[in-house]
């Protein structure tokens, strides 16, 4: 929680390795194009086709193929081991004549950074290629709060480094490429601020032992952020192995930005849209057509300074934001994106449900659009911020996540803003926070009480984030359009 700042040091809060189970299976490569190799520039296996049109009816699964149902199916053509492997020398081998890589992807976002180390193997030759596992860590706050000390910013980035080295065998270093795309954080702030953090991170990530690729260290658009969230979401739920339309949506709330992404299955939610909201992508000879947009501005920490009328206020020295969605005699300093804010709540005042919507709703009416399917019955994944605050709130089982109804969140919501001193303890923005949540929901998106909402912090054990997504899009070019 960020209004504690000042007693944040940078440290690591989260620590785990797990292993990915069979349903991360990656199918078989199709047709891999042989590539020309540039000195210099490592190659790597092809990532290997996680689409392929499936056949009406299923044969049964021969014995090559790890029996996961529902996931994996047998690509209609025999398997050819693709000609652009590397040979993997034995010792990073954890059996002969398996191959493994590894890809480093750094999700700089504005309230932590972290780092994702995917391990795949590809086994030959009756295996298939697996999504091994993910290695996972994080620290806070994010490269924004270091806008006037980029050194510093790069230390955070050179501690996660170390993780990575610990992980990857030192053989695999020199074709292991690292990558830092950063979200709403840095888009939020001055560019020339933005600038010195990239440049630092690649400076970094120059003195480092792993492979730095062109453009290794950028800010996403908001576009990409929404599409790789949906491709990890839909790889790891197995949405993305047969030719079905049955795919899941997304939300995802940052503390900058927040984004939906889904499928339209009807004409009339792409013809709806605003044409920005509608982008492309090709994944293994499909192009999928997705409604995604984000809203920078309106992740949980940036809505809350809003709410407060403290975002791009003036007199911070002195200022003091009040909300009625706040305890009465709370008074701290927040930060966000490396600048203090004075908040507290309204001694003398009302605090309370009601109110609090009214307050939260400016943050949102207006500038939300409401697609035009969203009332139907798509399944939405619900993670980052979504899946923290329900947890904090007692909605679900940290360890288990689980589905909840949008009115749910409303449910609990007002509970946390009429017992404001039971919750406290908890948080004392939780009251904010599931309002705006309820808000964002039904008054932005537009969804109905009745709408099921899966929340998940990982599906089968690697991470709900675009990271995933990101390094599919590296090893082989989503072409997002
Ligand atoms: O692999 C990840 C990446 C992010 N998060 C969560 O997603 C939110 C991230 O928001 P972020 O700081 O990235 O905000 P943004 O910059 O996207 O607005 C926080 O709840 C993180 O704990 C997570 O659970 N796993």
């Amino acid at each position: 929680t960020y209004y504690r700042h000042h007693r944040y040091i940078p440290h690591f809060y989260r620590y785990r390795e797990h292993s990915a189970n069979t349903e991360n299976l990656l199918p078989e490569v199709s047709n891999p194009v042989p590539e020309v190799s540039q000195p210099g520039v490592p190659t790597y296996p092809e990532i290997p086709e996680v689409f392929h049109p499936a056949p009406e009816v299923l044969p049964p699964i021969p014995e090559a193929f790890h029996p996961v149902p529902e996931v994996v199916h047998p690509a209609p053509e025999p398997y050819h081991p693709p000609e652009v492997y590397q040979p993997v020398s034995e010792a990073s081998s954890p059996v002969n004549m398996s191959r493994l890589f590894y890809g480093i992807m750094f999700d700089a976002g504005s309230t932590g950074t972290r780092i994702h180390i995917y391990k795949f193997i590809q086994k030959d030759p009756v295996e298939l290629p697996v999504l091994d596992n993910e290695m996972y860590h994080a620290v806070k706050p994010g490269l924004s709060a270091y806008k006037d000390n980029p050194e510093e910013g790069g230390n955070t980035i050179r501690q996660l480094l170390k993780i990575a080295k610990k992980t990857v065998p030192e053989e695999e270093w020199r074709r292991t490429p690292v990558v830092l795309k950063a979200t709403a954080g840095l888009r939020l702030l001055p560019e020339d601020k933005a600038n010195a953090l990239l440049k630092e991170v690649r400076d970094v990530f120059d003195e480092s032992p792993f492979f730095v690729p062109n453009n290794s260290v950028s800010i996403m658009n908001g576009t990409n952020e929404g599409i790789l969230a949906w491709v990890t979401v839909n790889f790891l739920t197995g949405h993305l192995y047969s030719n079905t339309r049955r795919t899941v949506g997304i939300l995802d709330l940052g503390g900058g930005s927040t984004q939906i992404t889904f499928l339209p299955k009807s004409r009339k939610t792409i013809q709806s849209a605003p044409p920005s909201y509608i982008a492309r992508f090709n994944l293994f000879n499909h192009t999928y057509q997705l409604y995604t947009h984000s809203y920078l501005g309106n992740g949980l920490y940036a809505a809350r300074l809003a709410t407060l009328g403290a975002l791009g206020a003036d007199g911070l020295d002195w200022k003091i934001f009040t909300s009625s969605c706040l305890p009465k005699k709370f008074r701290e300093d927040v930060t966000f994106g490396g600048t203090t804010y004075k908040v507290s709540g309204i001694p003398d005042g009302y605090a309370g449900y009601k109110l609090c919507y009214y307050e939260v709703m400016k943050v949102i009416k207006g500038i939300v659009h409401q697609p035009y399917e969203v009332k139907g019955s798509s399944i939405f994944y619900a993670f980052s911020y979504y899946f923290d605050r329900a947890v904090e709130s007692g909605l679900i089982d940290g360890s288990r996540g689980g589905a909840v109804e949008v009115r749910d969140f409303k449910k609990r919501a007002k509970e946390v803003c009429n017992k404001m001193t039971k919750y406290r303890a908890i948080s004392p923005f939780l009251c904010m926070d599931m309002t705006y949540i309820t808000c964002l929901l039904k008054e932005g998106f537009g969804f109905k009480d009745s709408t099921v909402l899966q929340l998940a912090k990982k599906v089968n054990n690697v991470e709900t984030s675009w990271a995933l997504g990101a390094t599919f899009d590296y090893f082989r070019n989503l072409n997002i359009h």
